[in-house]
C-alpha cells in the first residue's frame, strides 16, 4: 500500500501548528526515537522533519509528495509548485524597508542601491516588473541589521508585527506579497498517493472551517424565529426544537468566529435568550 511523504519544518514557527493541523486532522504521529522521520499510527503518513528552506527542492525531486510551507519560499525557490490549500497560520508579508532617515518617494529611488535579503530571487523579481536592476547581498538571517552595519541601503525580509524593522530604524515602504503556511504538493506524486493527498485535504478543509466557526444555541420565543432567522446565516435551514416551555424554542446554527459579537448583539435585540456559543472540532460539508 502507498504512504504520502509529507515535509514540515523541523523547527521554527511553521513547526508546532503544523503538527497541530495535523494531529487535528486525526492523525496519530509516533515518533518514537527518529527524530527526523516519524510514521502515522492511524493514516498512511509518513513525516519528515526538515529545514523549511529545504522544502521546495525535495517537493521539485519527489523525495516528498507534500509539505507544508511558508509561501514565500515557493515564490522564491518553488515556481512550479502548486500550494492546494492555505492553512492560515505564519502569516506575514515580505516587505521592501530603509531606514527611517530615507526620503523615500518611489520604488524608483532604489535604482542601483544595495539590497539585503534572504530571497535573492524574489527581489530580482520584483525589481525586473519596474524595470530595474539592484546590487543583492544575500544573508540568512538577522537582515533587518544591514543597513545598520552599513552593509546596504535597504532590505526585503518578511514583515509580521513590524517589531524588529521598528527596533532597527527601519521603516515598510513596499509590501511585495502577503504570505501564510500552505500545503505544497510535488509534481511528481503518483496517482496512488493523489488519492491518500485528496483525503488529507478533505480532512483539512473540514479542521479549518470549523475554526473559522462557533456554533451558536439560544432560546426563542415562537413569534420571534422567523426574525432570527433572518439574522443568522445557515448552512441548510436554522435547526428549529420546542422547549419544555410553551411558545419557546432553542434555535441553533453557525456562525463566522469573527462576525461573533455583531450577530450576538442583534440576536439579542430581536429576542434571543440564553445565547451559548460553542467551539466546533470539524465541520464536514
Ligand atoms: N515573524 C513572522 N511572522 C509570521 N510568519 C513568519 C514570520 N517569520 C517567518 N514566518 C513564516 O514562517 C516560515 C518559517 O520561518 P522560520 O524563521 O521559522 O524559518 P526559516 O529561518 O525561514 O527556515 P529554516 O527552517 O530553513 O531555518 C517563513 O518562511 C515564513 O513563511
Ligand atoms: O515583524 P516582526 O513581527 O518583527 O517579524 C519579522 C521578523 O520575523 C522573522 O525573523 P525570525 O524571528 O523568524 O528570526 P530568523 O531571522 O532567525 O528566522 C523575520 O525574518 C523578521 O526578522
Ligand atoms: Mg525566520
Amino acid at each position: 500500500m502507498s504512504t504520502l511523504k509529507i515535509a514540515i519544518q523541523k523547527s521554527g514557527r511553521l513547526n508546532e501548528d503544523s503538527i497541530q493541523i495535523l494531529k487535528d486532522c486525526g492523525i496519530s504521529i509516533n515518533n518514537g526515537n527518529d527524530q527526523l522521520k516519524a510514521e502515522a499510527t492511524n493514516f498512511p503518513l509518513e513525516v519528515l522533519y526538515l529545514r523549511n528552506s529545504d522544502i521546495p527542492q525535495y517537493l521539485i525531486d519527489g523525495v516528498v509528495d507534500v509539505a507544508i510551507v511558508g509561501d514565500n519560499l515557493l515564490v522564491e525557490k518553488g515556481k512550479n509548485i502548486k500550494a492546494i490549500q492555505k492553512l492560515g497560520f505564519s502569516k506575514c508579508k515580505v516587505s521592501v524597508a530603509v531606514p527611517k532617515t530615507f526620503e523615500y518617494n518611489s520604488i524608483k529611488d532604489l535604482e542601483g542601491m544595495r539590497i539585503a535579503t534572504s530571497y535573492p530571487n524574489t527581489v530580482i523579481d520584483y525589481f525586473a516588473k519596474f524595470g530595474m536592476t539592484v546590487d543583492i547581498h544575500q544573508i540568512s538571517g538577522s537582515v533587518e541589521i544591514a543597513p545598520n552595519i552599513g552593509l546596504a541601503d535597504a532590505i526585503v525580509d518578511i514583515v509580521s508585527s513590524g517589531s524588529t524593522l521598528f527596533k532597527n530604524n527601519l521603516k515598510e515602504v513596499e509590501v511585495i506579497f502577503k504570505s501564510e503556511a500552505v500545503l505544497a504538493v510535488s509534481p511528481k506524486v503518483t496517482p496512488e498517493v493523489q488519492t491518500i493527498i485528496d483525503t488529507l485535504q478533505f480532512r483539512i478543509e473540514s479542521v479549518l472551517r470549523a475554526r473559522k466557526s462557533k456554533y451558536i444555541l439560544m432560546n426563542v420565543p415562537n413569534d420571534k424565529i422567523e426574525a432570527i432567522g433572518k439574522i443568522l446565516p445557515v448552512l441548510k435551514s436554522l435547526t428549529v426544537m420546542p422547549l419544555a416551555e410553551e411558545g419557546w424554542s432553542s434555535v441553533h446554527s453557525v456562525i463566522d468566529k469573527d462576525s461573533f459579537w455583531d450577530v450576538i448583539d442583534q440576536l439579542k435585540e430581536a429576542g434571543a435568550e440564553g445565547i451559548l456559543v460553542c467551539p466546533i472540532e470539524k465541520m464536514v460539508l
